[in-house]
């Protein structure tokens, strides 16, 4: 498993990129390098990817997030700053060892499924084990296991004009598994899809990542697909990282206006869970009613404390209670409302 890390990354297209660097670190506006003919597509970027993680760039279009990823597998070089992939700066390699990084340690699964349409699913799946030179019964072999994987045995020898949007994207994935790459990067991977069938995907990707446990960079438009499956979750705008931090962190505690008014449609009640609103275990509860684990969604809390008629206990794995839920706590976070709630009386005074 890989570990991918961002160390102060700039990326300038236009002129002088170097002297742009120097002024966005001086102080100056993107706009005011737009009008000296530079583009600070990414300004000052830093992070780090632990190896089994979902790392979700989000941003609006032109935020940075499809070349920062272009950086993190080498196609573009950073005007500044360090790519480090499992310690080593891809910056430095030479291009026949980035190269082979890229063939053997890097899968991307892209928005547009970029199938060929006169090979098989199977051909498809394979193709980047064709490229690292795999003799054919070898790529069959693991392309059929990636395909099975994502549920697509028995469609190897079809075309992919037969198949769905999300079965076609689902080839994608195949293919991107097929190498045993570590590291996955998907690039708006879902975006194109019907939204019932972009859930189906999303979950077939959390399921896969369980037993898997690939390092993935998802990018993504969706504050709702970033809060699904990221478990660090990088917001971009104008280039720069404007909060990291859990789907939690980011919805509890947005950093600025502008990333609190993104999440302001978000649905609170799916995404938080139980251990984002739990106190104390305090005396717990001894009298045998429903109890909670730390990862049951608001949604799912709120059920269980209209039928308890106190906190509701959150137990951990062993069984023992680790904190517990009071109603109007729970509520006031689904509302978004964190003062302490008031009584009638000083409410009226
Ligand atoms: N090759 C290039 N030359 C000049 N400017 C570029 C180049 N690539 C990207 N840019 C600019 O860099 C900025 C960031 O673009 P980028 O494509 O990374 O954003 P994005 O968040 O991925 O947007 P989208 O979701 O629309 O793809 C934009 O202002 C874009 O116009």
């Amino acid at each position: 498993m890989s570990t991918l890390q961002a160390e102060h990354v700039y990326k300038v297209f236009g002129r002088r990129p170097g002297a742009a660097v120097r002024a966005l670190r001086d102080g100056a506006s993107r706009e005011e390098l737009r009008t000296d003919g530079a583009t600070a597509a990414v300004i000052d970027a830093s992070f780090r990817v632990e190896p089994g993680e979902i790392f979700v760039i989000m941003g609006l279009s032109g935020s940075g997030k499809s070349t920062l990823l272009r950086m993190l597998n080498g196609l573009l070089e950073p005007t500044d700053g360090r790519i480090l992939f499992d310690g080593r700066d891809l910056t430095a390699l030479s291009r026949r060892e980035l190269r082979h990084v890229r063939s053997t340690k890097i899968s991307m699964v892209f928005q547009h499924f970029a199938l060929f349409p006169h090979r098989s699913v199977l051909e498809n799946a394979a193709y980047g084990l064709e490229v690292q030179g795999a003799d054919r019964a070898d790529r069959e072999r693991r392309a059929a296991e990636a395909l099975e994987l994502c549920g697509l045995s028995g469609w190897q020898d079809s075309w992919p004009d037969e198949l769905s949007g999300g079965m076609q994207q689902r080839v994608g994935l195949a293919r991107a598994l097929a190498t045993d790459a570590d590291l996955l990067l998907m690039d708006e991977s879902f975006s194109a899809l019907d939204p019932l069938i972009r859930r189906d995907m999303q979950d077939q990707l959390l399921e896969l990542q369980k037993t898997l446990g690939k390092t993935i960079v998802f990018i993504t438009h969706d504050l709702n697909e970033a809060m699904r499956l990221g478990d660090g979750i990088a917001v971009m705008r104008d280039g720069r990282i404007v909060q990291q931090g859990t789907a939690e962190d980011i919805l509890t505690r947005p950093a600025d206006d502008y990333v609190a008014s993104f999440v302001q449609d978000v649905d609170r009640s799916r995404v938080l869970t139980a251990d984002a609103v739990m106190t104390g275990p305090g005396a717990g509860c001894s009298c045998g009613c429903p109890t909670v684990t730390p990862d049951t969604p608001l949604a799912d809390l709120c059920a269980v404390s209209a039928r308890v008629p106190h906190p509701v206990a959150v137990t951990g794995t062993d069984g023992a209670v680790v904190g517990t839920v009071a109603q109007d706590r729970l509520v006031a976070f689904i509302g978004d409302e964190h003062r302490a709630p008031v009584r009638c009386e000083e409410a009226a005074a």
